[in-house]
């Protein structure tokens, strides 16, 4: 079984404003609201694979309960620990001709909430995987994925972890089976500037000697890099798609990349069909469906055929 924790979800709030000019009112030509969260976009990717996933953690207020409803709607099984005070995030993207966020602050979470949900992640069992990704809210530790990852330390669990900085450079102690920075993360690490795929491999290669089993690194759309644990660098192109949206693109690989793992798919394997559900959410209106995804696949298949001949 997989298992995600976001713990501090969000409702994405997507605006396509006709311009944006700070200072004035300015007027969207429409909007979208979507579950948003890392843990809740891989839970939601894998939903759309027909994976069996369950998504752990912590919710408030009238926006928490719109999540846990539209989750179990969707037909997800969420596990969330509900906060008595404050509201879950409302994250607003304004998708004009760059892409803006702005991400809110999130509720305080009192420590005895933050008890009850490590105890409900205790159920996990040897064999299953456990998806920590995303910003850790202020209230809580800065060491929180190293407390879990710690709690449940011995229990034959896989880790994978998707976090920025100094989060993730803490969490390679734990020897997770996957992390997925990207390579601007990966560049703020080693004071860097990669773009391609080729130029991440020594930072890759450091990642993985520092305690990572798999190192993805992902460079929007120049593609990805997997230097696997057996020390093989595997690169995977993207394939070319009008953008629409690439919020929860880097999610949807870490999903499609642990769904094929599980499958028993070869690492090649399972980074290509990782970059095809990158693409796919990265051309889509929130996250990718099954069949996007599949044409994706089949596009990105027939480059790599057409580049190796
Ligand atoms: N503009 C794009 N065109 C094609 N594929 C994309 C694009 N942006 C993202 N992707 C796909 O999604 C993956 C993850 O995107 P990236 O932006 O690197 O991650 P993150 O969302 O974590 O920053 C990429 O490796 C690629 O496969
Ligand atoms: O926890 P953070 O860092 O504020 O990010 C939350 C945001 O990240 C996402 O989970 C994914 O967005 P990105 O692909 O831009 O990282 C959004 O759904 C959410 O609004």
């Amino acid at each position: 079984m997989i298992y995600t924790v976001t713990l501090n979800p969000a409702i994405d709030y997507v605006m396509h404003p006709l311009t944006l000019d700070m200072g004035f009112t300015n007027r969207s030509s429409s909007e979208e609201i979507y579950c948003g969260g890392n843990g809740i976009n891989v839970s939601t990717l894998l939903n759309e694979l027909k994976v069996l996933n369950v998504a752990f953690g912590i919710a408030a207020g009238f926006t928490g309960e719109y999540l846990i409803n539209t989750l179990q709607k969707s037909g997800i099984s969420s596990n969330f620990v509900m906060l008595d005070h404050g509201f879950t995030r409302i994250n607003v993207k304004l998708n004009g001709i760059v892409m803006t966020m702005v991400n809110g602050m999130g509720p305080k979470i009192p420590e005895k909430k933050v008890d009850e949900l490590l105890e409900r992640i205790d159920c996990i069992q040897p064999g299953d995987t456990l998806v920590l990704t995303g910003s850790i809210p202020k209230s809580l530790p800065e060491n929180m994925y190293d407390i879990i990852m710690k709690r449940l330390a011995g229990r034959g669990i896989r880790f994978v972890v998707d976090a920025p900085g100094q989060l993730l450079m803490e969490a390679l102690a734990a020897k997770p089976f996957l992390i997925k920075p990207n390579n601007h993360e990966v560049g703020r690490i080693f004071d860097a500037r990669p773009e391609t795929p080729e130029e991440c491999i020594p930072f890759a290669e450091k990642l993985h000697e520092r305690g990572a089993q798999n190192v993805i690194v992902s460079c929007g759309s120049h593609g990805a890099l997997l230097y696997d644990n057996d020390c093989q660098v595997h690169t995977v192109p993207t394939a070319k798609i009008k953008l629409v949206n690439a919020t929860g693109a880097g999610d949807s690989m870490v999903a499609g990349f642990v769904a094929k793992c599980q499958e028993g798919a070869d690492y090649e394997t399972a980074l290509r069909f990782a970059s095809a559900c990158g693409t796919a959410t990265a051309a889509s209106r929130g996250i990718a469906k099954r069949a996007t995804i599949d044409k994706v696949y089949a596009r990105l298949n027939k480059i790599i055929e057409e580049q190796s001949n």
